[in-house]
């Protein structure tokens, strides 16, 4: 990854129809662009119904890196999260505007498949949400989905199970349900069945905000080794757990706004903008 400095911009060729915005009034502070980005997100607006709730978001995503969103409640951190696999089709009111592109494509274009997107950039919810079926069959499922043949399968599941770190306490039971394990368990449960279709992308919503501090520590670890092969962005209200596991941060303020953009190290030891630094040293929020 190679940060600009502030308030500079990378040539971009994958998105050549992206206006230079970061440079106008309302960019964020830092280096919105990287050179090795993935998801490039230029002057996104999102809406539900008349309510605006992201304004103008240009923010480069770079590849094989933790990414942190973070800000007060109702920023819009999971909107942003949303937009980028197209989830939020799923909610009739919302609405986006601007340009959202995933290796230069615009995934909001009319011939992309958002199912084919969602197996491209899979999602890890707050809470374990498990199906009501055996370990094996949950990571299965969206291979058998892609209709991958049995020995394929098999060889997907225990494969995700090892990188999600969870193989070695489930070999003995892949028939039990998943909904047996441990909350812990079960979000790593949930984090191979993301990866098993062999996403690029992981989308992790506050994953460890239902988890005890071991089972924490565990999925901030596992978070980590993830960036080694996949691109991860992740929402936390944890500022802590942000400084500790992200590459980047990205800083939403009330009101749907990305103040400021960085390296992780740079948003917590020396932000640009006062608003950021008063947040993060807990003056509101
Ligand atoms: N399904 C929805 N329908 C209507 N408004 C919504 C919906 N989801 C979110 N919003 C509104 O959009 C704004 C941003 O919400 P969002 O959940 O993205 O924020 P957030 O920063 O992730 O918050 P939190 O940290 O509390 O999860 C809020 O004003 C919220 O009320």
């Amino acid at each position: 990854m190679t940060a600009n400095g502030p308030q500079t911009v990378a040539s971009s060729e994958s998105s050549g129809s992206a206006t230079d915005a970061a440079m106008t009034d309302d960019a964020p502070l830092g280096s919105p662009r990287v050179d090795d980005a993935v998801i490039e997100s230029r002057d996104l607006d999102v809406y539900y119904g008349d309510d605006q709730a992201l304004h103008g978001i240009n923010m480069d995503i770079p590849e094989r890196k933790v990414t942190a969103l973070i800000g007060p409640s109702g920023c819009g951190k999971s909107t942003f999260l949303r937009s980028i696999n197209r989830m939020n089709d799923l909610i009739d009111i919302a609405r986006v505007d601007g340009d959202l592109y995933f290796h230069g494509k615009d995934v909001y274009d009319d011939d992309v498949d958002p199912v084919a997107l969602r197996r491209k950039i899979g999602m890890v919810f707050q809470k374990p949400n498990p199906f009501p079926k055996s370990i094996f069959d949950n990571v299965a499922y969206g291979l058998r989905v892609q209709g991958k043949d049995d020995g394929d399968v098999e060889k997907k599941v225990r494969t995700a199970l090892e990188r999600a770190a969870l193989l070695d306490e489930v070999e003995d039971q892949l028939d039990s349900s998943g909904l047996d394990l441990s909350g812990g368990q079960q979000q790593r449960l949930c984090i191979a069945r993301a990866i098993a279709p062999d996403p690029e992308v992981i989308l992790m919503d506050e994953p460890a905000s239902a988890l005890d501090p071991v089972a924490t520590s565990k999925i901030e670890d596992l978070v980590e080794e993830l960036a080694e092969e996949y691109t991860v962005v992740i929402v936390t209200h944890n500022m802590q757990q942000a400084a500790r596991i992200s590459d980047k941060t990205a800083v939403f303020l009330t009101g749907g706004h990305l103040v400021e953009f960085d390296d992780t190290g740079k948003i917590f030891e020396n932000p640009e903008s006062d608003r950021v630094e008063d947040y993060i040293t807990g003056k509101f929020g």
